[in-house]
Order: structure tokens, then C-alpha cells, then sequence
């Protein structure tokens, strides 16, 4: 249909593309015009993703940017760290909207990216134009950007408990600890040892501990709402879960005097024009499954008046509001629609 927008997805096969074809196939106003993969090219998506076999979803292609420009007014980029950096300035120079999924445009400090990455930006004049696509807080930038940045899983759950407390001037920023749990559909599918059920199964651990490219991310963000430099403490752990991030951060309140409910009154003032992020009264603490499949984050907040800390906790689908469906969010955005156009609202509990 005319009035449709013409969508590609690069990187269709991965988990992150599977969740952007189930999510913009049913998308009211998307029309998905081109999926493209390298070691997955020449294949149909039922091939890969038998469960599709009734859709007749067409072929993965190789990339194209020429063709994917001509085809594609809008492109999802849902590639490992490193590849976007090379395909998103020709895709942007050629009037495509481009949502990068990767780590590659979140950096406004450019140098930090190479730091961690080991990559640096051939072109920096694009990067510059990259808006963070957090639309809780970077909503209207995101209305009028070309080129997103997709937020990382973790930092998504953990911004989304921090940025009240910061904002605000709640807590004392070098206080901020944030424990986070991911399910190992966070690692791709890639097949990695750790990944294997065999590996993962019946144990839990932590990872990346004091060095996990997710701090200076988280860090970034966390600067920017305080107003000067701030360093959180970020241990994330694999649980043998497929879906699902728990990220529970702790910090010390500047006033000690505070308690939940005043907590929870500032959280729903301060998301109360978000759709996606929903404050849990007084006790209820979230659980991941709540929002398998959904946009939601579902966050809980106690005041522990013994030690003078608060501790949120912030419960998302790390591959539907910490990766796809966060980046639908965006789009709809980017093109003036309803924010929660084309995005499950509810899990199929349990
Ligand atoms: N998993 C998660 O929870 C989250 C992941 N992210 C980020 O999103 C991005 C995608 O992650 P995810 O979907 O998990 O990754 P996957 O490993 O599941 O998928 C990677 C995809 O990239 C494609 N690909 C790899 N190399 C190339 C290439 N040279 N040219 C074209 N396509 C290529 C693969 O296709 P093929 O097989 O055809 O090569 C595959 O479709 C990553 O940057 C990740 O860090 C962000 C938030 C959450
Ligand atoms: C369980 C697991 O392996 N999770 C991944 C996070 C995926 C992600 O969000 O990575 P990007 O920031 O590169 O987009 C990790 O810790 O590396």
C-alpha cells in the first residue's frame, strides 16, 4: 500500500532481526521490503526460522547499500559491534533513516567508543547526528533524528531506574551500584559455549566483572542527567533464562528522610508520559516474565531506612525494550506515529 513505509532489516537472521521481522511484519504502517545477512544469504527466513514457513517471508539477501537505499526509506541495523559504523553513513548520505541496534552510534564521545570497541568511525560528521534512542528521555531528538542509536539491554533497564534518581538529585552518584541478571538470548545467536544449555543450565554467574562495555554507556547517560562526571559499579550475571533482564540498583539518598511512597510518587511523575514504563505500587517488586514479549519495563522501588539506600528495580525483555521493540519505539517517533503503535502491551503470562 502506498501510504506504508518501506523498511530493511540488515541482520535478519539474528535474534534481534527475528524480533524486528515478527514485530514491523505486523506493523500497521511498515511495509518490509528487503532482509539482508551475510552467512545467511540466499536462505529463506522459513529456513532459518521453520515457525515462519506459513508467512512466505522472502529470502535473506548480502548487503547492498545502493540497493537497500533504493528500496528502504527506513533500515534496521541488527548486526554485531563494528559493522554499522561502515554501512550507516552511506545509508544516511543516501536519505535513508537508519536505527543501528549496535553499540556503534551511542557514543557522543567518540574516543570512549574506540576505547572499548576497538573501532574507530570512519566517518565522525555522521556519527555526530547519532541521537541515544532511550525516547524516555530523548523523546523529541529522537522525533527529529535520521540516525539512532539503539540503548544496549542492560544499560535500557538500568537508565530506567537510575534516571529519576539522578535527575532529581535523589542520591549520591558515586553510590550507584547496579546488579543486573540477563537471560542468554543477550549473548545472540551465535552459539557460544557459555551459551550452550549444557553450559548455562541450573547455574548462575556474573561476568565482565569491573570491565563490562556497558559501564561507559550506562556512565555516559548518568553524566549527562547529573551534569558532571559520574562512575557507577555495573556487575552483570547469565542466568539460564532465554528472555529477560532484572537490573536492581542501589544508592545512598541524599536525604535520609525520604521514604517509598515519595519515591514512588517522583517515578510516576517522572515517567508519567511514558507508555512504556510502568512504576509497581508500594511492595510489588517486578519479575521478568511480566514482560516477555512486551515494550514494558516494569520497575519496583524500596526505601530501605536502616541503611539510607534505595533500591529500584528495573525488569525489561532484553530483546523486545532492551533491542527491537525499543527501536520500533523509536521509529514510530521518527514518523510521528503513536509511540506504542505495532508493540505487544501485554505478556501471555506465565
Ligand atoms: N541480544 C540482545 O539482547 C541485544 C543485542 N544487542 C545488539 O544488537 C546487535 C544484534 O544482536 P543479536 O541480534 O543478538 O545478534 P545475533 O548474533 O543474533 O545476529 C547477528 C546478525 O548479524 C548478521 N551479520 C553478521 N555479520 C554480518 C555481515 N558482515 N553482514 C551482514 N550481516 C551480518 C547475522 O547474519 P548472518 O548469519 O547472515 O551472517 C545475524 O543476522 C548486536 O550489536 C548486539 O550487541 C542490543 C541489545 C540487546
Ligand atoms: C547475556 C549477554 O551476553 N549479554 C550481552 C549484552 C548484549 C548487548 O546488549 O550488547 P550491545 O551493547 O553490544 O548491544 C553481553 O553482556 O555482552
Amino acid at each position: 500500500m502506498g501510504s506504508q513505509a518501506r523498511v530493511g532489516i540488515v541482520g535478519a537472521s539474528g535474534y534481534g532481526g527475528i524480533q524486528l521481522v515478527r514485530l514491523l511484519t505486523e506493523h500497521p504502517n511498515v511495509d518490509l521490503v528487503f532482509l539482508g545477512g551475510e552467512g545467511s544469504a540466499g536462505k529463506a527466513m522459513s529456513e532459518i526460522y521453520p515457525h515462519l514457513h506459513h508467512r512466505g517471508m522472502g529470502d535473506i539477501e548480502l548487503v547492498n547499500l545502493e540497493e537497500i537505499a533504493q528500496r528502504a526509506e527506513i533500515v534496521f541495523l541488527a548486526l554485531p559491534n563494528g559493522l554499522a559504523v561502515k554501512m550507516a553513513p552511506e545509508l544516511v548520505e543516501k536519505g535513508c533513516k537508519v536505527l543501528d541496534l549496535s553499540a556503534d552510534y551511542r557514543f557522543s564521545d567518540l574516543s570512549t567508543y574506540t576505547q572499548w570497541y576497538r573501532t574507530t568511525h570512519p566517518r565522525p560528521e555522521v556519527a555526530e547526528q547519532a541521537v541515544y534512542g532511550l525516547p524516555e528521555l530523548y523523546r523529541d531528538r529522537i522525533s527529529s533524528a535520521q540516525l539512532i542509536g539503539c540503548p544496549g539491554c542492560y544499560p535500557t533497564a538500568s537508565l530506567l531506574a537510575l534516571a529519576p534518581l539522578l535527575k532529581q538529585g535523589l542520591i549520591q552518584p558515586e553510590s550507584a551500584i547496579i546488579d543486573a541478571k540477563s537471560g542468554t538470548s543477550g549473548g545472540g545467536r551465535q552459539g557460544k559455549l557459555n551459551l550452550l544449555h549444557a553450559e548455562a543450565e541450573g547455574t548462575l554467574g556474573a561476568y565482565g566483572v569491573a570491565r563490562h562495555r556497558h559501564t561507559p554507556e550506562i556512565e555516559q547517560i548518568c553524566s549527562r542527567l547529573a551534569g558532571n562526571e559520574i562512575m557507577v559499579q555495573f556487575t552483570p550475571h547469565l542466568v539460564p533464562m532465554t528472555r529477560g533482564i532484572l537490573s536492581t540498583v542501589y544508592a545512598t539518598l541524599r536525604d535520609p528522610g525520604l521514604v517509598t511512597e515519595d519515591l514512588l510518587t517522583i517515578f510516576n511523575v517522572f515517567y508519567r508520559h511514558a507508555p512504556w514504563v510502568q512504576i509497581l505500587p508500594s511492595g510489588v517488586y517486578p519479575q521478568t516474565k511480566w514482560a516477555w514479549g512486551t515494550n514494558l519495563c516494569y520497575i519496583g522501588i524500596e526505601v530501605d531506612q536502616r541503611t539510607g539506600r534505595v533500591v529500584v528495580m528495573s525488569a525489561i525483555d532484553n530483546l523486545m525494550k532492551g533491542q527491537a521493540g525499543q527501536a520500533v519505539q523509536c521509529l514510530n517517533l521518527m514518523m510521528g506515529w503513536p509511540e506504542d503503535l505495532g508493540l505487544p502491551k501485554l505478556s501471555f503470562y506465565p
